[in-house]
């Protein structure tokens, strides 16, 4: 596998007129954590759909997990990449429990269908819930939870299959700001574990990047604006052109702040 668990060149996909992605180059090696930041339709979630084998491209080729997107079975390297996002989030049904949610995972399915979970299987399920601070919500319905514990659920279920990639769609998005620095510190520690699969995270704000994350991707309109370490990327200049008004970055640590200039 080389080390690269993603390689994409020239991916490109469109939708009637649309250009969703254009012309994307992007390679991530199996110890590297990347954050994909660009304003709302930029491409982000098109991008991890292709990354998560759920969407081919038009033109170019994707590589995950050393296979090629074209010929590998797309269902096969979907159980091999963890996804949690809107996309998951929307199919689950509300009277699923978020044990059965997170424990159906090792099985590629979003439902029950009648699966013999063995007690391997939920004690895994309870500890990776514990991990992502909802151990208490296990015997709740989906549809009872707020946003920030779908949020968390659907972390620990992304993880249950034991993934070599994980993607995670705006894990920060609708926390409060507790919620939000509760979580942040989970996914710094799970960047700074050495155990932890490749790690690509989306988000609308710097704010929202884990301590431990060591690379940044921008995007506008379907294209790559800036890629690299994010000392080198995450630059006042990139933002500015990827979001389009002028900004002014800061670095505390290892946290990013923004504001317009
Ligand atoms: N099936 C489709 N047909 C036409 N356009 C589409 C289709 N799917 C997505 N798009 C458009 O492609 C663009 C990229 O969408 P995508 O969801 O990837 O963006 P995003 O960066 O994740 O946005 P957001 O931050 O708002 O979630 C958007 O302008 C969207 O309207």
């Amino acid at each position: 596998m080389n080390g690269q668990v993603l390689r994409m060149r020239g991916v490109t996909v469109r939708r009637g007129d649309a250009e969703l992605l254009r012309d994307v180059e992007w390679t991530v090696e199996e110890d590297e954590r990347w954050v994909v930041l660009g304003p709302n339709g930029a491409g982000k979630t098109s991008l991890l759909s292709v990354a998560a084998a759920q969407l081919a491209p038009g033109a170019g080729t994707a590589e995950i997990l050393g296979e090629p997107l074209a010929e590998a079975g797309a269902t096969e390297l979907r159980s091999l990449v963890g996804f949690a996002g809107s996309a998951v989030a929307n199919r689950v049904p509300d009277s699923m429990t978020s044990l059965d949610l997170v424990v159906s995972a090792a099985y590629g399915y979003l439902g029950r269908f009648g699966e013999e979970y063995g007690t391997v299987d939920y004690g895994r399920g309870r500890a990776l819930l514990a991990r992502w601070g909802a151990g208490r919500l296990a015997d709740r319905r989906y549809g009872t939870l707020s946003e920030g514990e779908r949020k968390r659920v659907l972390i620990a279920r992304s993880l249950m299959a034991d993934p070599e990639l994980l993607l995670l769609d705006e894990p920060a998005a609708g926390l409060d700001l507790g919620g939000r620095e509760d979580l942040l510190g989970r996914l710094a520690a799970l960047a700074g574990d050495i155990d932890s699969p490749a790690l690509v995270i989306v988000s609308h704000h710097v704010e929202e990047i884990p301590a431990g994350f060591t690379h940044v991707l921008m995007m506008r309109d379907g294209r790559v604006t800036a890629s690299g370490p994010v000392e080198y990327a995450m630059t006042g200049e990139n933002l500015s052109e990827t979001f389009g008004l002028s900004l002014k970055v800061e670095r505390d640590g290892e946290r990013w702040s923004a504001r317009a200039v």
